[in-house]
């Protein structure tokens, strides 16, 4: 595991001590249980990929450890409008507080402001947070691979799919997608930027996509910025796309998208 992860698991893991001083886990997992109203995160990628365009699960992202602060005007209900008005599939919205300067509130606001079902963008380590996703309104949990092994992939997934949400399992090299394929999940991300330089290349989604199953749904994550980055993607048949910073440094977010995949 890279030092920024460790770093990051560590103050998750202290996170989660303190929220479990606050409310405890039972009384969590009663809210997650009861709320309801699931949106289809993978239908809805399904849906715009059928009809022949990008699904683009679109992130509301204020800032990030690798670019520091990306959007210093940060109004996420009005971030998610734009995104759904102009034909985003999903939404991705970070939660962490430390490194990404999100927070619980920020998803409720976006997924509140449309009617996208919504990824909880965050490092999960612990089933406590699993509940606290769903509580929260997510409809779709993330799984790094790199931050799990295989039983706690295995016992999270089990956990989400249970609640009604979907899983995107993240990883970023063979070994780490051969663990993944072992999941029941179709939506498989392969993320380009490498979490210990912050290096990325759209050569990691190149390099691993043939030993992607076709029943698979493979979401190609950072450093899609440009035209060219998209055309070289949907050339070599992928179709889904997490988009981030592209998105929060333009004026109008959804404005971004649209020209992006046009
Ligand atoms: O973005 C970072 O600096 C980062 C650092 C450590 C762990 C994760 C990190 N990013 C999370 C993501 O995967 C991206 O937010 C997402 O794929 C969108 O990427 P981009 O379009 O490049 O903003």
């Amino acid at each position: 595991m890279s030092d920024i992860l460790n770093k990051i698991i560590e103050v998750k893991r202290e996170e989660i001590s303190a929220a479990r001083r606050k409310r405890d886990l039972a009384s969590l997992r009663r809210d997650a249980e009861a709320l309801g109203g699931q949106r289809d995160f993978v239908a809805s990628l399904r849906q715009r990929i059928k009809a022949g365009q990008a699904g683009v699960i679109a992130e509301v992202k204020k800032a990030s450890p690798s670019k520091g602060v990306l959007r210093a005007d940060f109004r996420p209900a009005e971030i998610a409008r734009s995104y759904a008005q102009h034909g985003a599939a999903c939404l991705s919205v970070l939660t962490d507080a430390q490194f990404f300067q999100g927070s619980q509130a920020f998803l409720e606001q976006a997924r509140a402001a449309c009617t996208l079902p919504v990824l909880r963008k965050d490092f999960m380590v612990d089933a406590y947070q699993v509940y606290e996703a769903r509580a929260m309104g997510a409809d779709c949990i993330l799984l790094i691979a790199a931050c799990l092994d295989d039983g706690q992939m295995a016992e999270l997934e089990a956990q989400a799919l249970e609640l009604g949400m979907a899983v995107l399992v993240e990883v970023h090299d063979g070994p780490e997608l051969d663990r993944a394929l072992r999941l029941k999940t179709p939506l498989v991300g392969i993320n380009n930027r490498n979490l210990r330089t912050f290096e990325v290349t759209l050569d990691t989604t190149l390099g691993l996509l043939k030993h992607v199953p076709a029943d698979r749904l493979l979401v190609t994550e950072s450093g899609i910025l440009g035209r060219a980055d998209v055309e070289r993607m949907r050339a070599a048949a992928v179709n889904a796309f997490l988009v981030g910073e592209a998105f929060m440094r333009a004026p109008e977010p959804g404005a971004a998208l649209a020209e992006l995949f046009a």
